[in-house]
């Protein structure tokens, strides 16, 4: 498999404020695999991503990406780890405000060994009219077209995204989960998200449910539908 989480585990805290947030989680996902994390508020789905993503460090357990466990890796090799392998995607954008959507999208080009054609992605994206605004003069929808295009300009091999949707109305949360669609199509990128919108299940390829930091099912979705037929 492409990525393998191996009997992951981590706390919080000690004492009365020990908390087990993930307790021996296991998964397997393939190449280019769009794959769900649901479950209950605090059930451990963002710690899971943000393990996942290098952001946190686990207590025990493996992260395996293409034949490499990440969590054994050092400081600076880490760095290069996410730099190569991953792309974040949050709720609330994280642009950096005085900056245009297409320096925004430029700086995160810079970084990149092969980024992908910046003016492609601004076309795929929608952001033609408005790259050289600022996040600021932007709505939502269109805040969130910036972030994606900044977080996939480096050609990611894995999309993390916590909550993508989740700050949108039902009509620009669908117009964000299509260019989801299209970008794993495009560019075979692995989709991880995390989210409390259940029906996007349906999209995707892997459904995981995670509950109290263990998973507590797991399915490969038979009839994915096309993310264009989501009832959100
Ligand atoms: N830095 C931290 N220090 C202490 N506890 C933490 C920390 N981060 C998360 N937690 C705890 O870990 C548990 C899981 O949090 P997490 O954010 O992963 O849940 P979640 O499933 O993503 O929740 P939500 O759907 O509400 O975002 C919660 O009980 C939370 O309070």
């Amino acid at each position: 498999m492409f990525l393998t989480i191996k009997n992951v585990s981590k706390s919080y805290g000690k004492d009365a404020s020990y908390t087990k947030v993930l307790d021996g989680v296991d998964i397997s996902i393939a190449s280019g695999e769009r794959c769900i994390i649901l479950g209950p508020s605090g059930s451990g789905k963002s710690t899971l991503l943000n393990v996942i993503g290098g952001l946190d460090e686990v207590e025990s357990g493996e992260i395996i990406i293409d034949d490499v466990d990440i969590t054994k890796l050092n400081d600076k090799k880490l760095v290069e780890y996410r730099r190569e392998y991953l792309g974040f995607i949050f709720q609330f954008y994280n642009l950096v405000p005085n900056l245009t959507v297409r320096e925004n999208i430029m700086v995160c080009e810079n970084l990149a060994k092969k980024p992908l054609d910046i003016r492609e992605l601004i076309k795929i994206l929608g952001l033609e009219e408005h790259q050289y605004k600022f996040p600021s003069q932007l709505s939502g929808g269109q805040q969130q077209r910036c972030a994606i295009a900044r977080a996939i300009i480096k050609n990611p091999k894995i999309l993390l995204c916590d909550e993508p949707t989740g700050a949108l109305d039902s009509k620009t949360a669908k117009d964000i989960l299509i260019l989801l669609e299209n970008i794993n199509k495009n560019y075979g990128t692995t989709i991880i998200m995390v989210t409390h919108n259940t029906p996007i299940k349906d999209m995707m390829d892997r459904v995981i449910h995670i509950k109290n930091g263990k998973i507590s099912n797991e399915y490969v979705n038979k009839a994915v539908l096309p993310a264009v037929e989501i009832d959100l």
